[in-house]
């Protein structure tokens, strides 16, 4: 009988001998290999924590103790092992297993944001909490090497290290993020693996434990270290040294990040079951590197995420031209100012949700002096299958604030290759966003007025349909509907979404209804911003904005969630024809009520 099939829960661990655990281990590697190529996710970082996983829930009492994963990509073992084998099937799928820790899911599930960095604050904070009620309950963070280059990270170490609480961080050190790890602090970590202790370890000098390096894999020795940390009564640091991809030769064998987040693939071979298509990424990456041919000033910034990012051929073909900050997107930005001031123009890529770590940094590092830094946000917009931290969908919002800044959203890829070479030919901030997709087919213009493409001009439309971005292909096939249903509309793609171009109250002006759509929040979006735009010169036609709630928005695939909500050609054409059935006069309308009396002051009340 699998060892696996005795596991209903951490308790069953107890009673298993070293053999079984094993045997565990291997089946559970091998439960990881069957499940992931076929739903999959993340293959690499989820093979090297299995051992890390088992050892962990045999010394503490999960949920009573508490586990926080760091980014909580490496919690598939976990899951496994807390009772949710069986729904490993419905891996990242919409309603089914989320690839992140999930409150909903387990008592054991503790943080849910897929944010690299934060377990050991998390940890800070509830370790305080317990001290303070003497609790006498463990925590335990598990944070990998690339987690560790975060300055959020460093942030926590220096509080824990006064810290009345108590806290067991087990660093799962194998060395990599997505490629190796940048930076001094790995380079330390890589020294520890070596057994060099001639510069000591960073963590002893901060005043916290440090117990190894711990062979990450020996379920014995990590045990041993687990419990000597438990009962140290400080923070201890417990180095584990792990392999990302151990048990999967295609994954280990990957040189570029171990098979990091994998595609549905083909078990036997590793490679991906479906041949992808040509993704934005994909034609950032080619088109940087055309640039960096041509402009020796060009400096691309990456956050430990260079491939992902698209900039491996930039790398390989000006190495001294990437910088790679390790975790690091704050750092990451202000180094980019740095660089603007020195006379660089640098280009950092960067996922949009990552970039909210980011804004403080934007704004007043960037923008308050009016640097020339272009900021490439791949994977804007709905991801996906990672869920509510992942999707980029704040960037269109957050940064529209920001004074100066320039905002471009590319509907294709000629349009990605113009914005993309006016936003480095800017003398300021400007930001290019696309999302995480194939890149569709051209839509050539019409016409471009005053920097405004018009993709469909009718003779006599009561609708200009605003397209923005990715979603200016979604607009087009909901002019198609409502063409065929004798609703004929103009379609725009602004181009450049912020600042909102002045030409735009003319068009406006010309018809009797603006629907924008984007994919991105509505509130303080570019629908938002361009209402805001026309209402403030006088402009009355009404404006309907289309795009995403201010909610968290799960797992699904792009297109489901898209159309969940109405992001898709349907649901945009039935609210164009929504908005047109309704009275559109400016009348007002007479008062329902009885005349407002005066009302005493409120004394003070939220609700006020
Ligand atoms: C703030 C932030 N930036 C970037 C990422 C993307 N990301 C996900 S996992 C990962 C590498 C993590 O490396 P490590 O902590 O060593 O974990 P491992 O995958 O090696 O187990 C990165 C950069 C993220 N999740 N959060
Ligand atoms: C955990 C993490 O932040 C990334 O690994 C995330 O899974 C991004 O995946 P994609 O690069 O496939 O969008
Ligand atoms: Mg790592």
């Amino acid at each position: 009988m699998p060892i696996l099939d005795l596991i209903a829960e951490p308790a069953d661990l107890a009673d298993l001998d070293h053999d079984q655990l094993t045997a565990l281990a291997a089946e559970i590697r091998a439960f990881l290999v069957e499940s992931v190529c076929r739903a999959g996710g993340h293959l690499g970082p989820n093979l090297g924590a299995v051992e890390l996983t088992i050892a962990i829930h045999r010394t503490f009492r999960s949920p009573h103790d508490r586990i926080i994963f760091d980014t909580g990509h490496q919690a598939y073992t976990h899951k496994i092992l807390t009772g949710r084998r069986d729904r490993f099937g419905t891996l990242r799928r919409a309603g089914g297993l989320s690839g992140y820790p999930s409150r909903a899911e387990s008592p054991h599930d503790l943080t849910e944001n897929s944010h690299a960095s934060t377990a050991l604050s998390y940890a800070d904070g509830l370790a305080r909490a317990y001290a303070l009620d003497g609790c006498d309950r463990a925590v335990v963070a598990v944070v990998g090497d690339g987690a560790v280059t975060g300055g959020l990270t460093w942030e926590a170490l220096n509080n824990l290290a006064v810290s009345p609480g108590r806290v067991v961080v087990v660093l799962n050190d194998n060395g990599r993020s997505y490629g190796p790890t940048a930076g001094g602090v790995a380079a330390h970590l890589a020294r520890l693996r070596g057994g060099d202790r001639t510069l000591g370890d960073l963590f002893g000098a901060l005043g916290l434990g440090y117990l190894g390096p711990v062979d990450g894999h020996d379920l014995p020795a990590l045990e041993a270290a687990l419990a000597r940390a438990r009962d140290s009564g400080r923070t201890v640091v417990v180095h584990c040294v792990t392999r990302k991809g151990l048990g999967y030769p295609p994954a280990e064998a990957d040189e570029v990040d171990r098979m990091h987040t994998v595609p549905v693939i083909d078990p036997e071979t590793g490679h991906p079951a479906r041949s992808p298509g040509r993704t934005w990424t994909d034609l950032f990456g080619s088109e940087l590197l055309a640039l960096g041919g041509e402009r020796e000033d060009l400096i691309a910034v990456s956050a430990a995420m260079t491939a992902p990012t698209g900039l491996t051929a930039f790398g390989q073909a000006f190495p001294e031209r990437l910088v790679d900050t390790g975790i690091a997107e704050q750092h990451a930005v202000t180094a980019a100012a740095g660089l603007a001031l020195g006379g660089k123009h640098p280009v950092v890529a960067i996922y949009a949700t990552f970039l909210n770590r980011a804004f403080d940094q934007v704004l007043l590092d960037v923008a308050l002096h009016r640097l020339p830094v272009t900021f490439v946000l791949d994977r804007s917009g709905i991801t996906g299958p990672d869920g509510p931290s992942h999707h980029g969908m704040w960037d269109l919002a957050v940064l529209g604030v920001v004074p100066g800044l320039r905002i471009a959203a590319p509907r294709d890829a000629t349009t990605l290759r113009e914005e993309l070479r006016e936003a480095v030919g800017h003398g300021g901030p400007t930001v290019v966003r696309f999302p995480k997709a194939d890149v569709a087919a051209d839509i050539p213009p019409v016409r471009r007025v005053r920097g405004l493409d018009l993709l469909r001009l009718p003779s006599r439309p009561r609708t200009l349909l605003v397209g923005v971005g990715a979603l200016a292909g979604t607009a087009m096939a909901a002019a198609d509907l409502l063409a065929a249903a004798g609703e004929e509309c103009t379609v725009l793609d602004p181009r450049w979404v912020r600042p909102i171009n002045p030409a735009l109250a003319t068009l406006a002006r010309a018809h009797r209804l603006v629907v924008t759509v984007e994919d991105g929040v509505r509130s303080g979006g570019v629908g938002a911003a361009i209402a805001q735009f026309l209402s403030d010169r006088e402009v009355p036609t009404p404006v309907r904005a289309l795009g995403l709630p201010t909610r968290f928005v799960p797992h699904g695939s792009r297109d489901e969630l898209l159309s969940r909500y109405r992001l898709d050609p349907e649901g945009v054409a039935a609210a164009v024809l929504d908005a047109l059935a309704r009275p559109q006069s400016a009348e007002p309308h007479p008062w329902p009520g009885r005349p407002l009396a005066a009302r005493a002051p409120v004394n003070g009340s939220v609700n006020g």
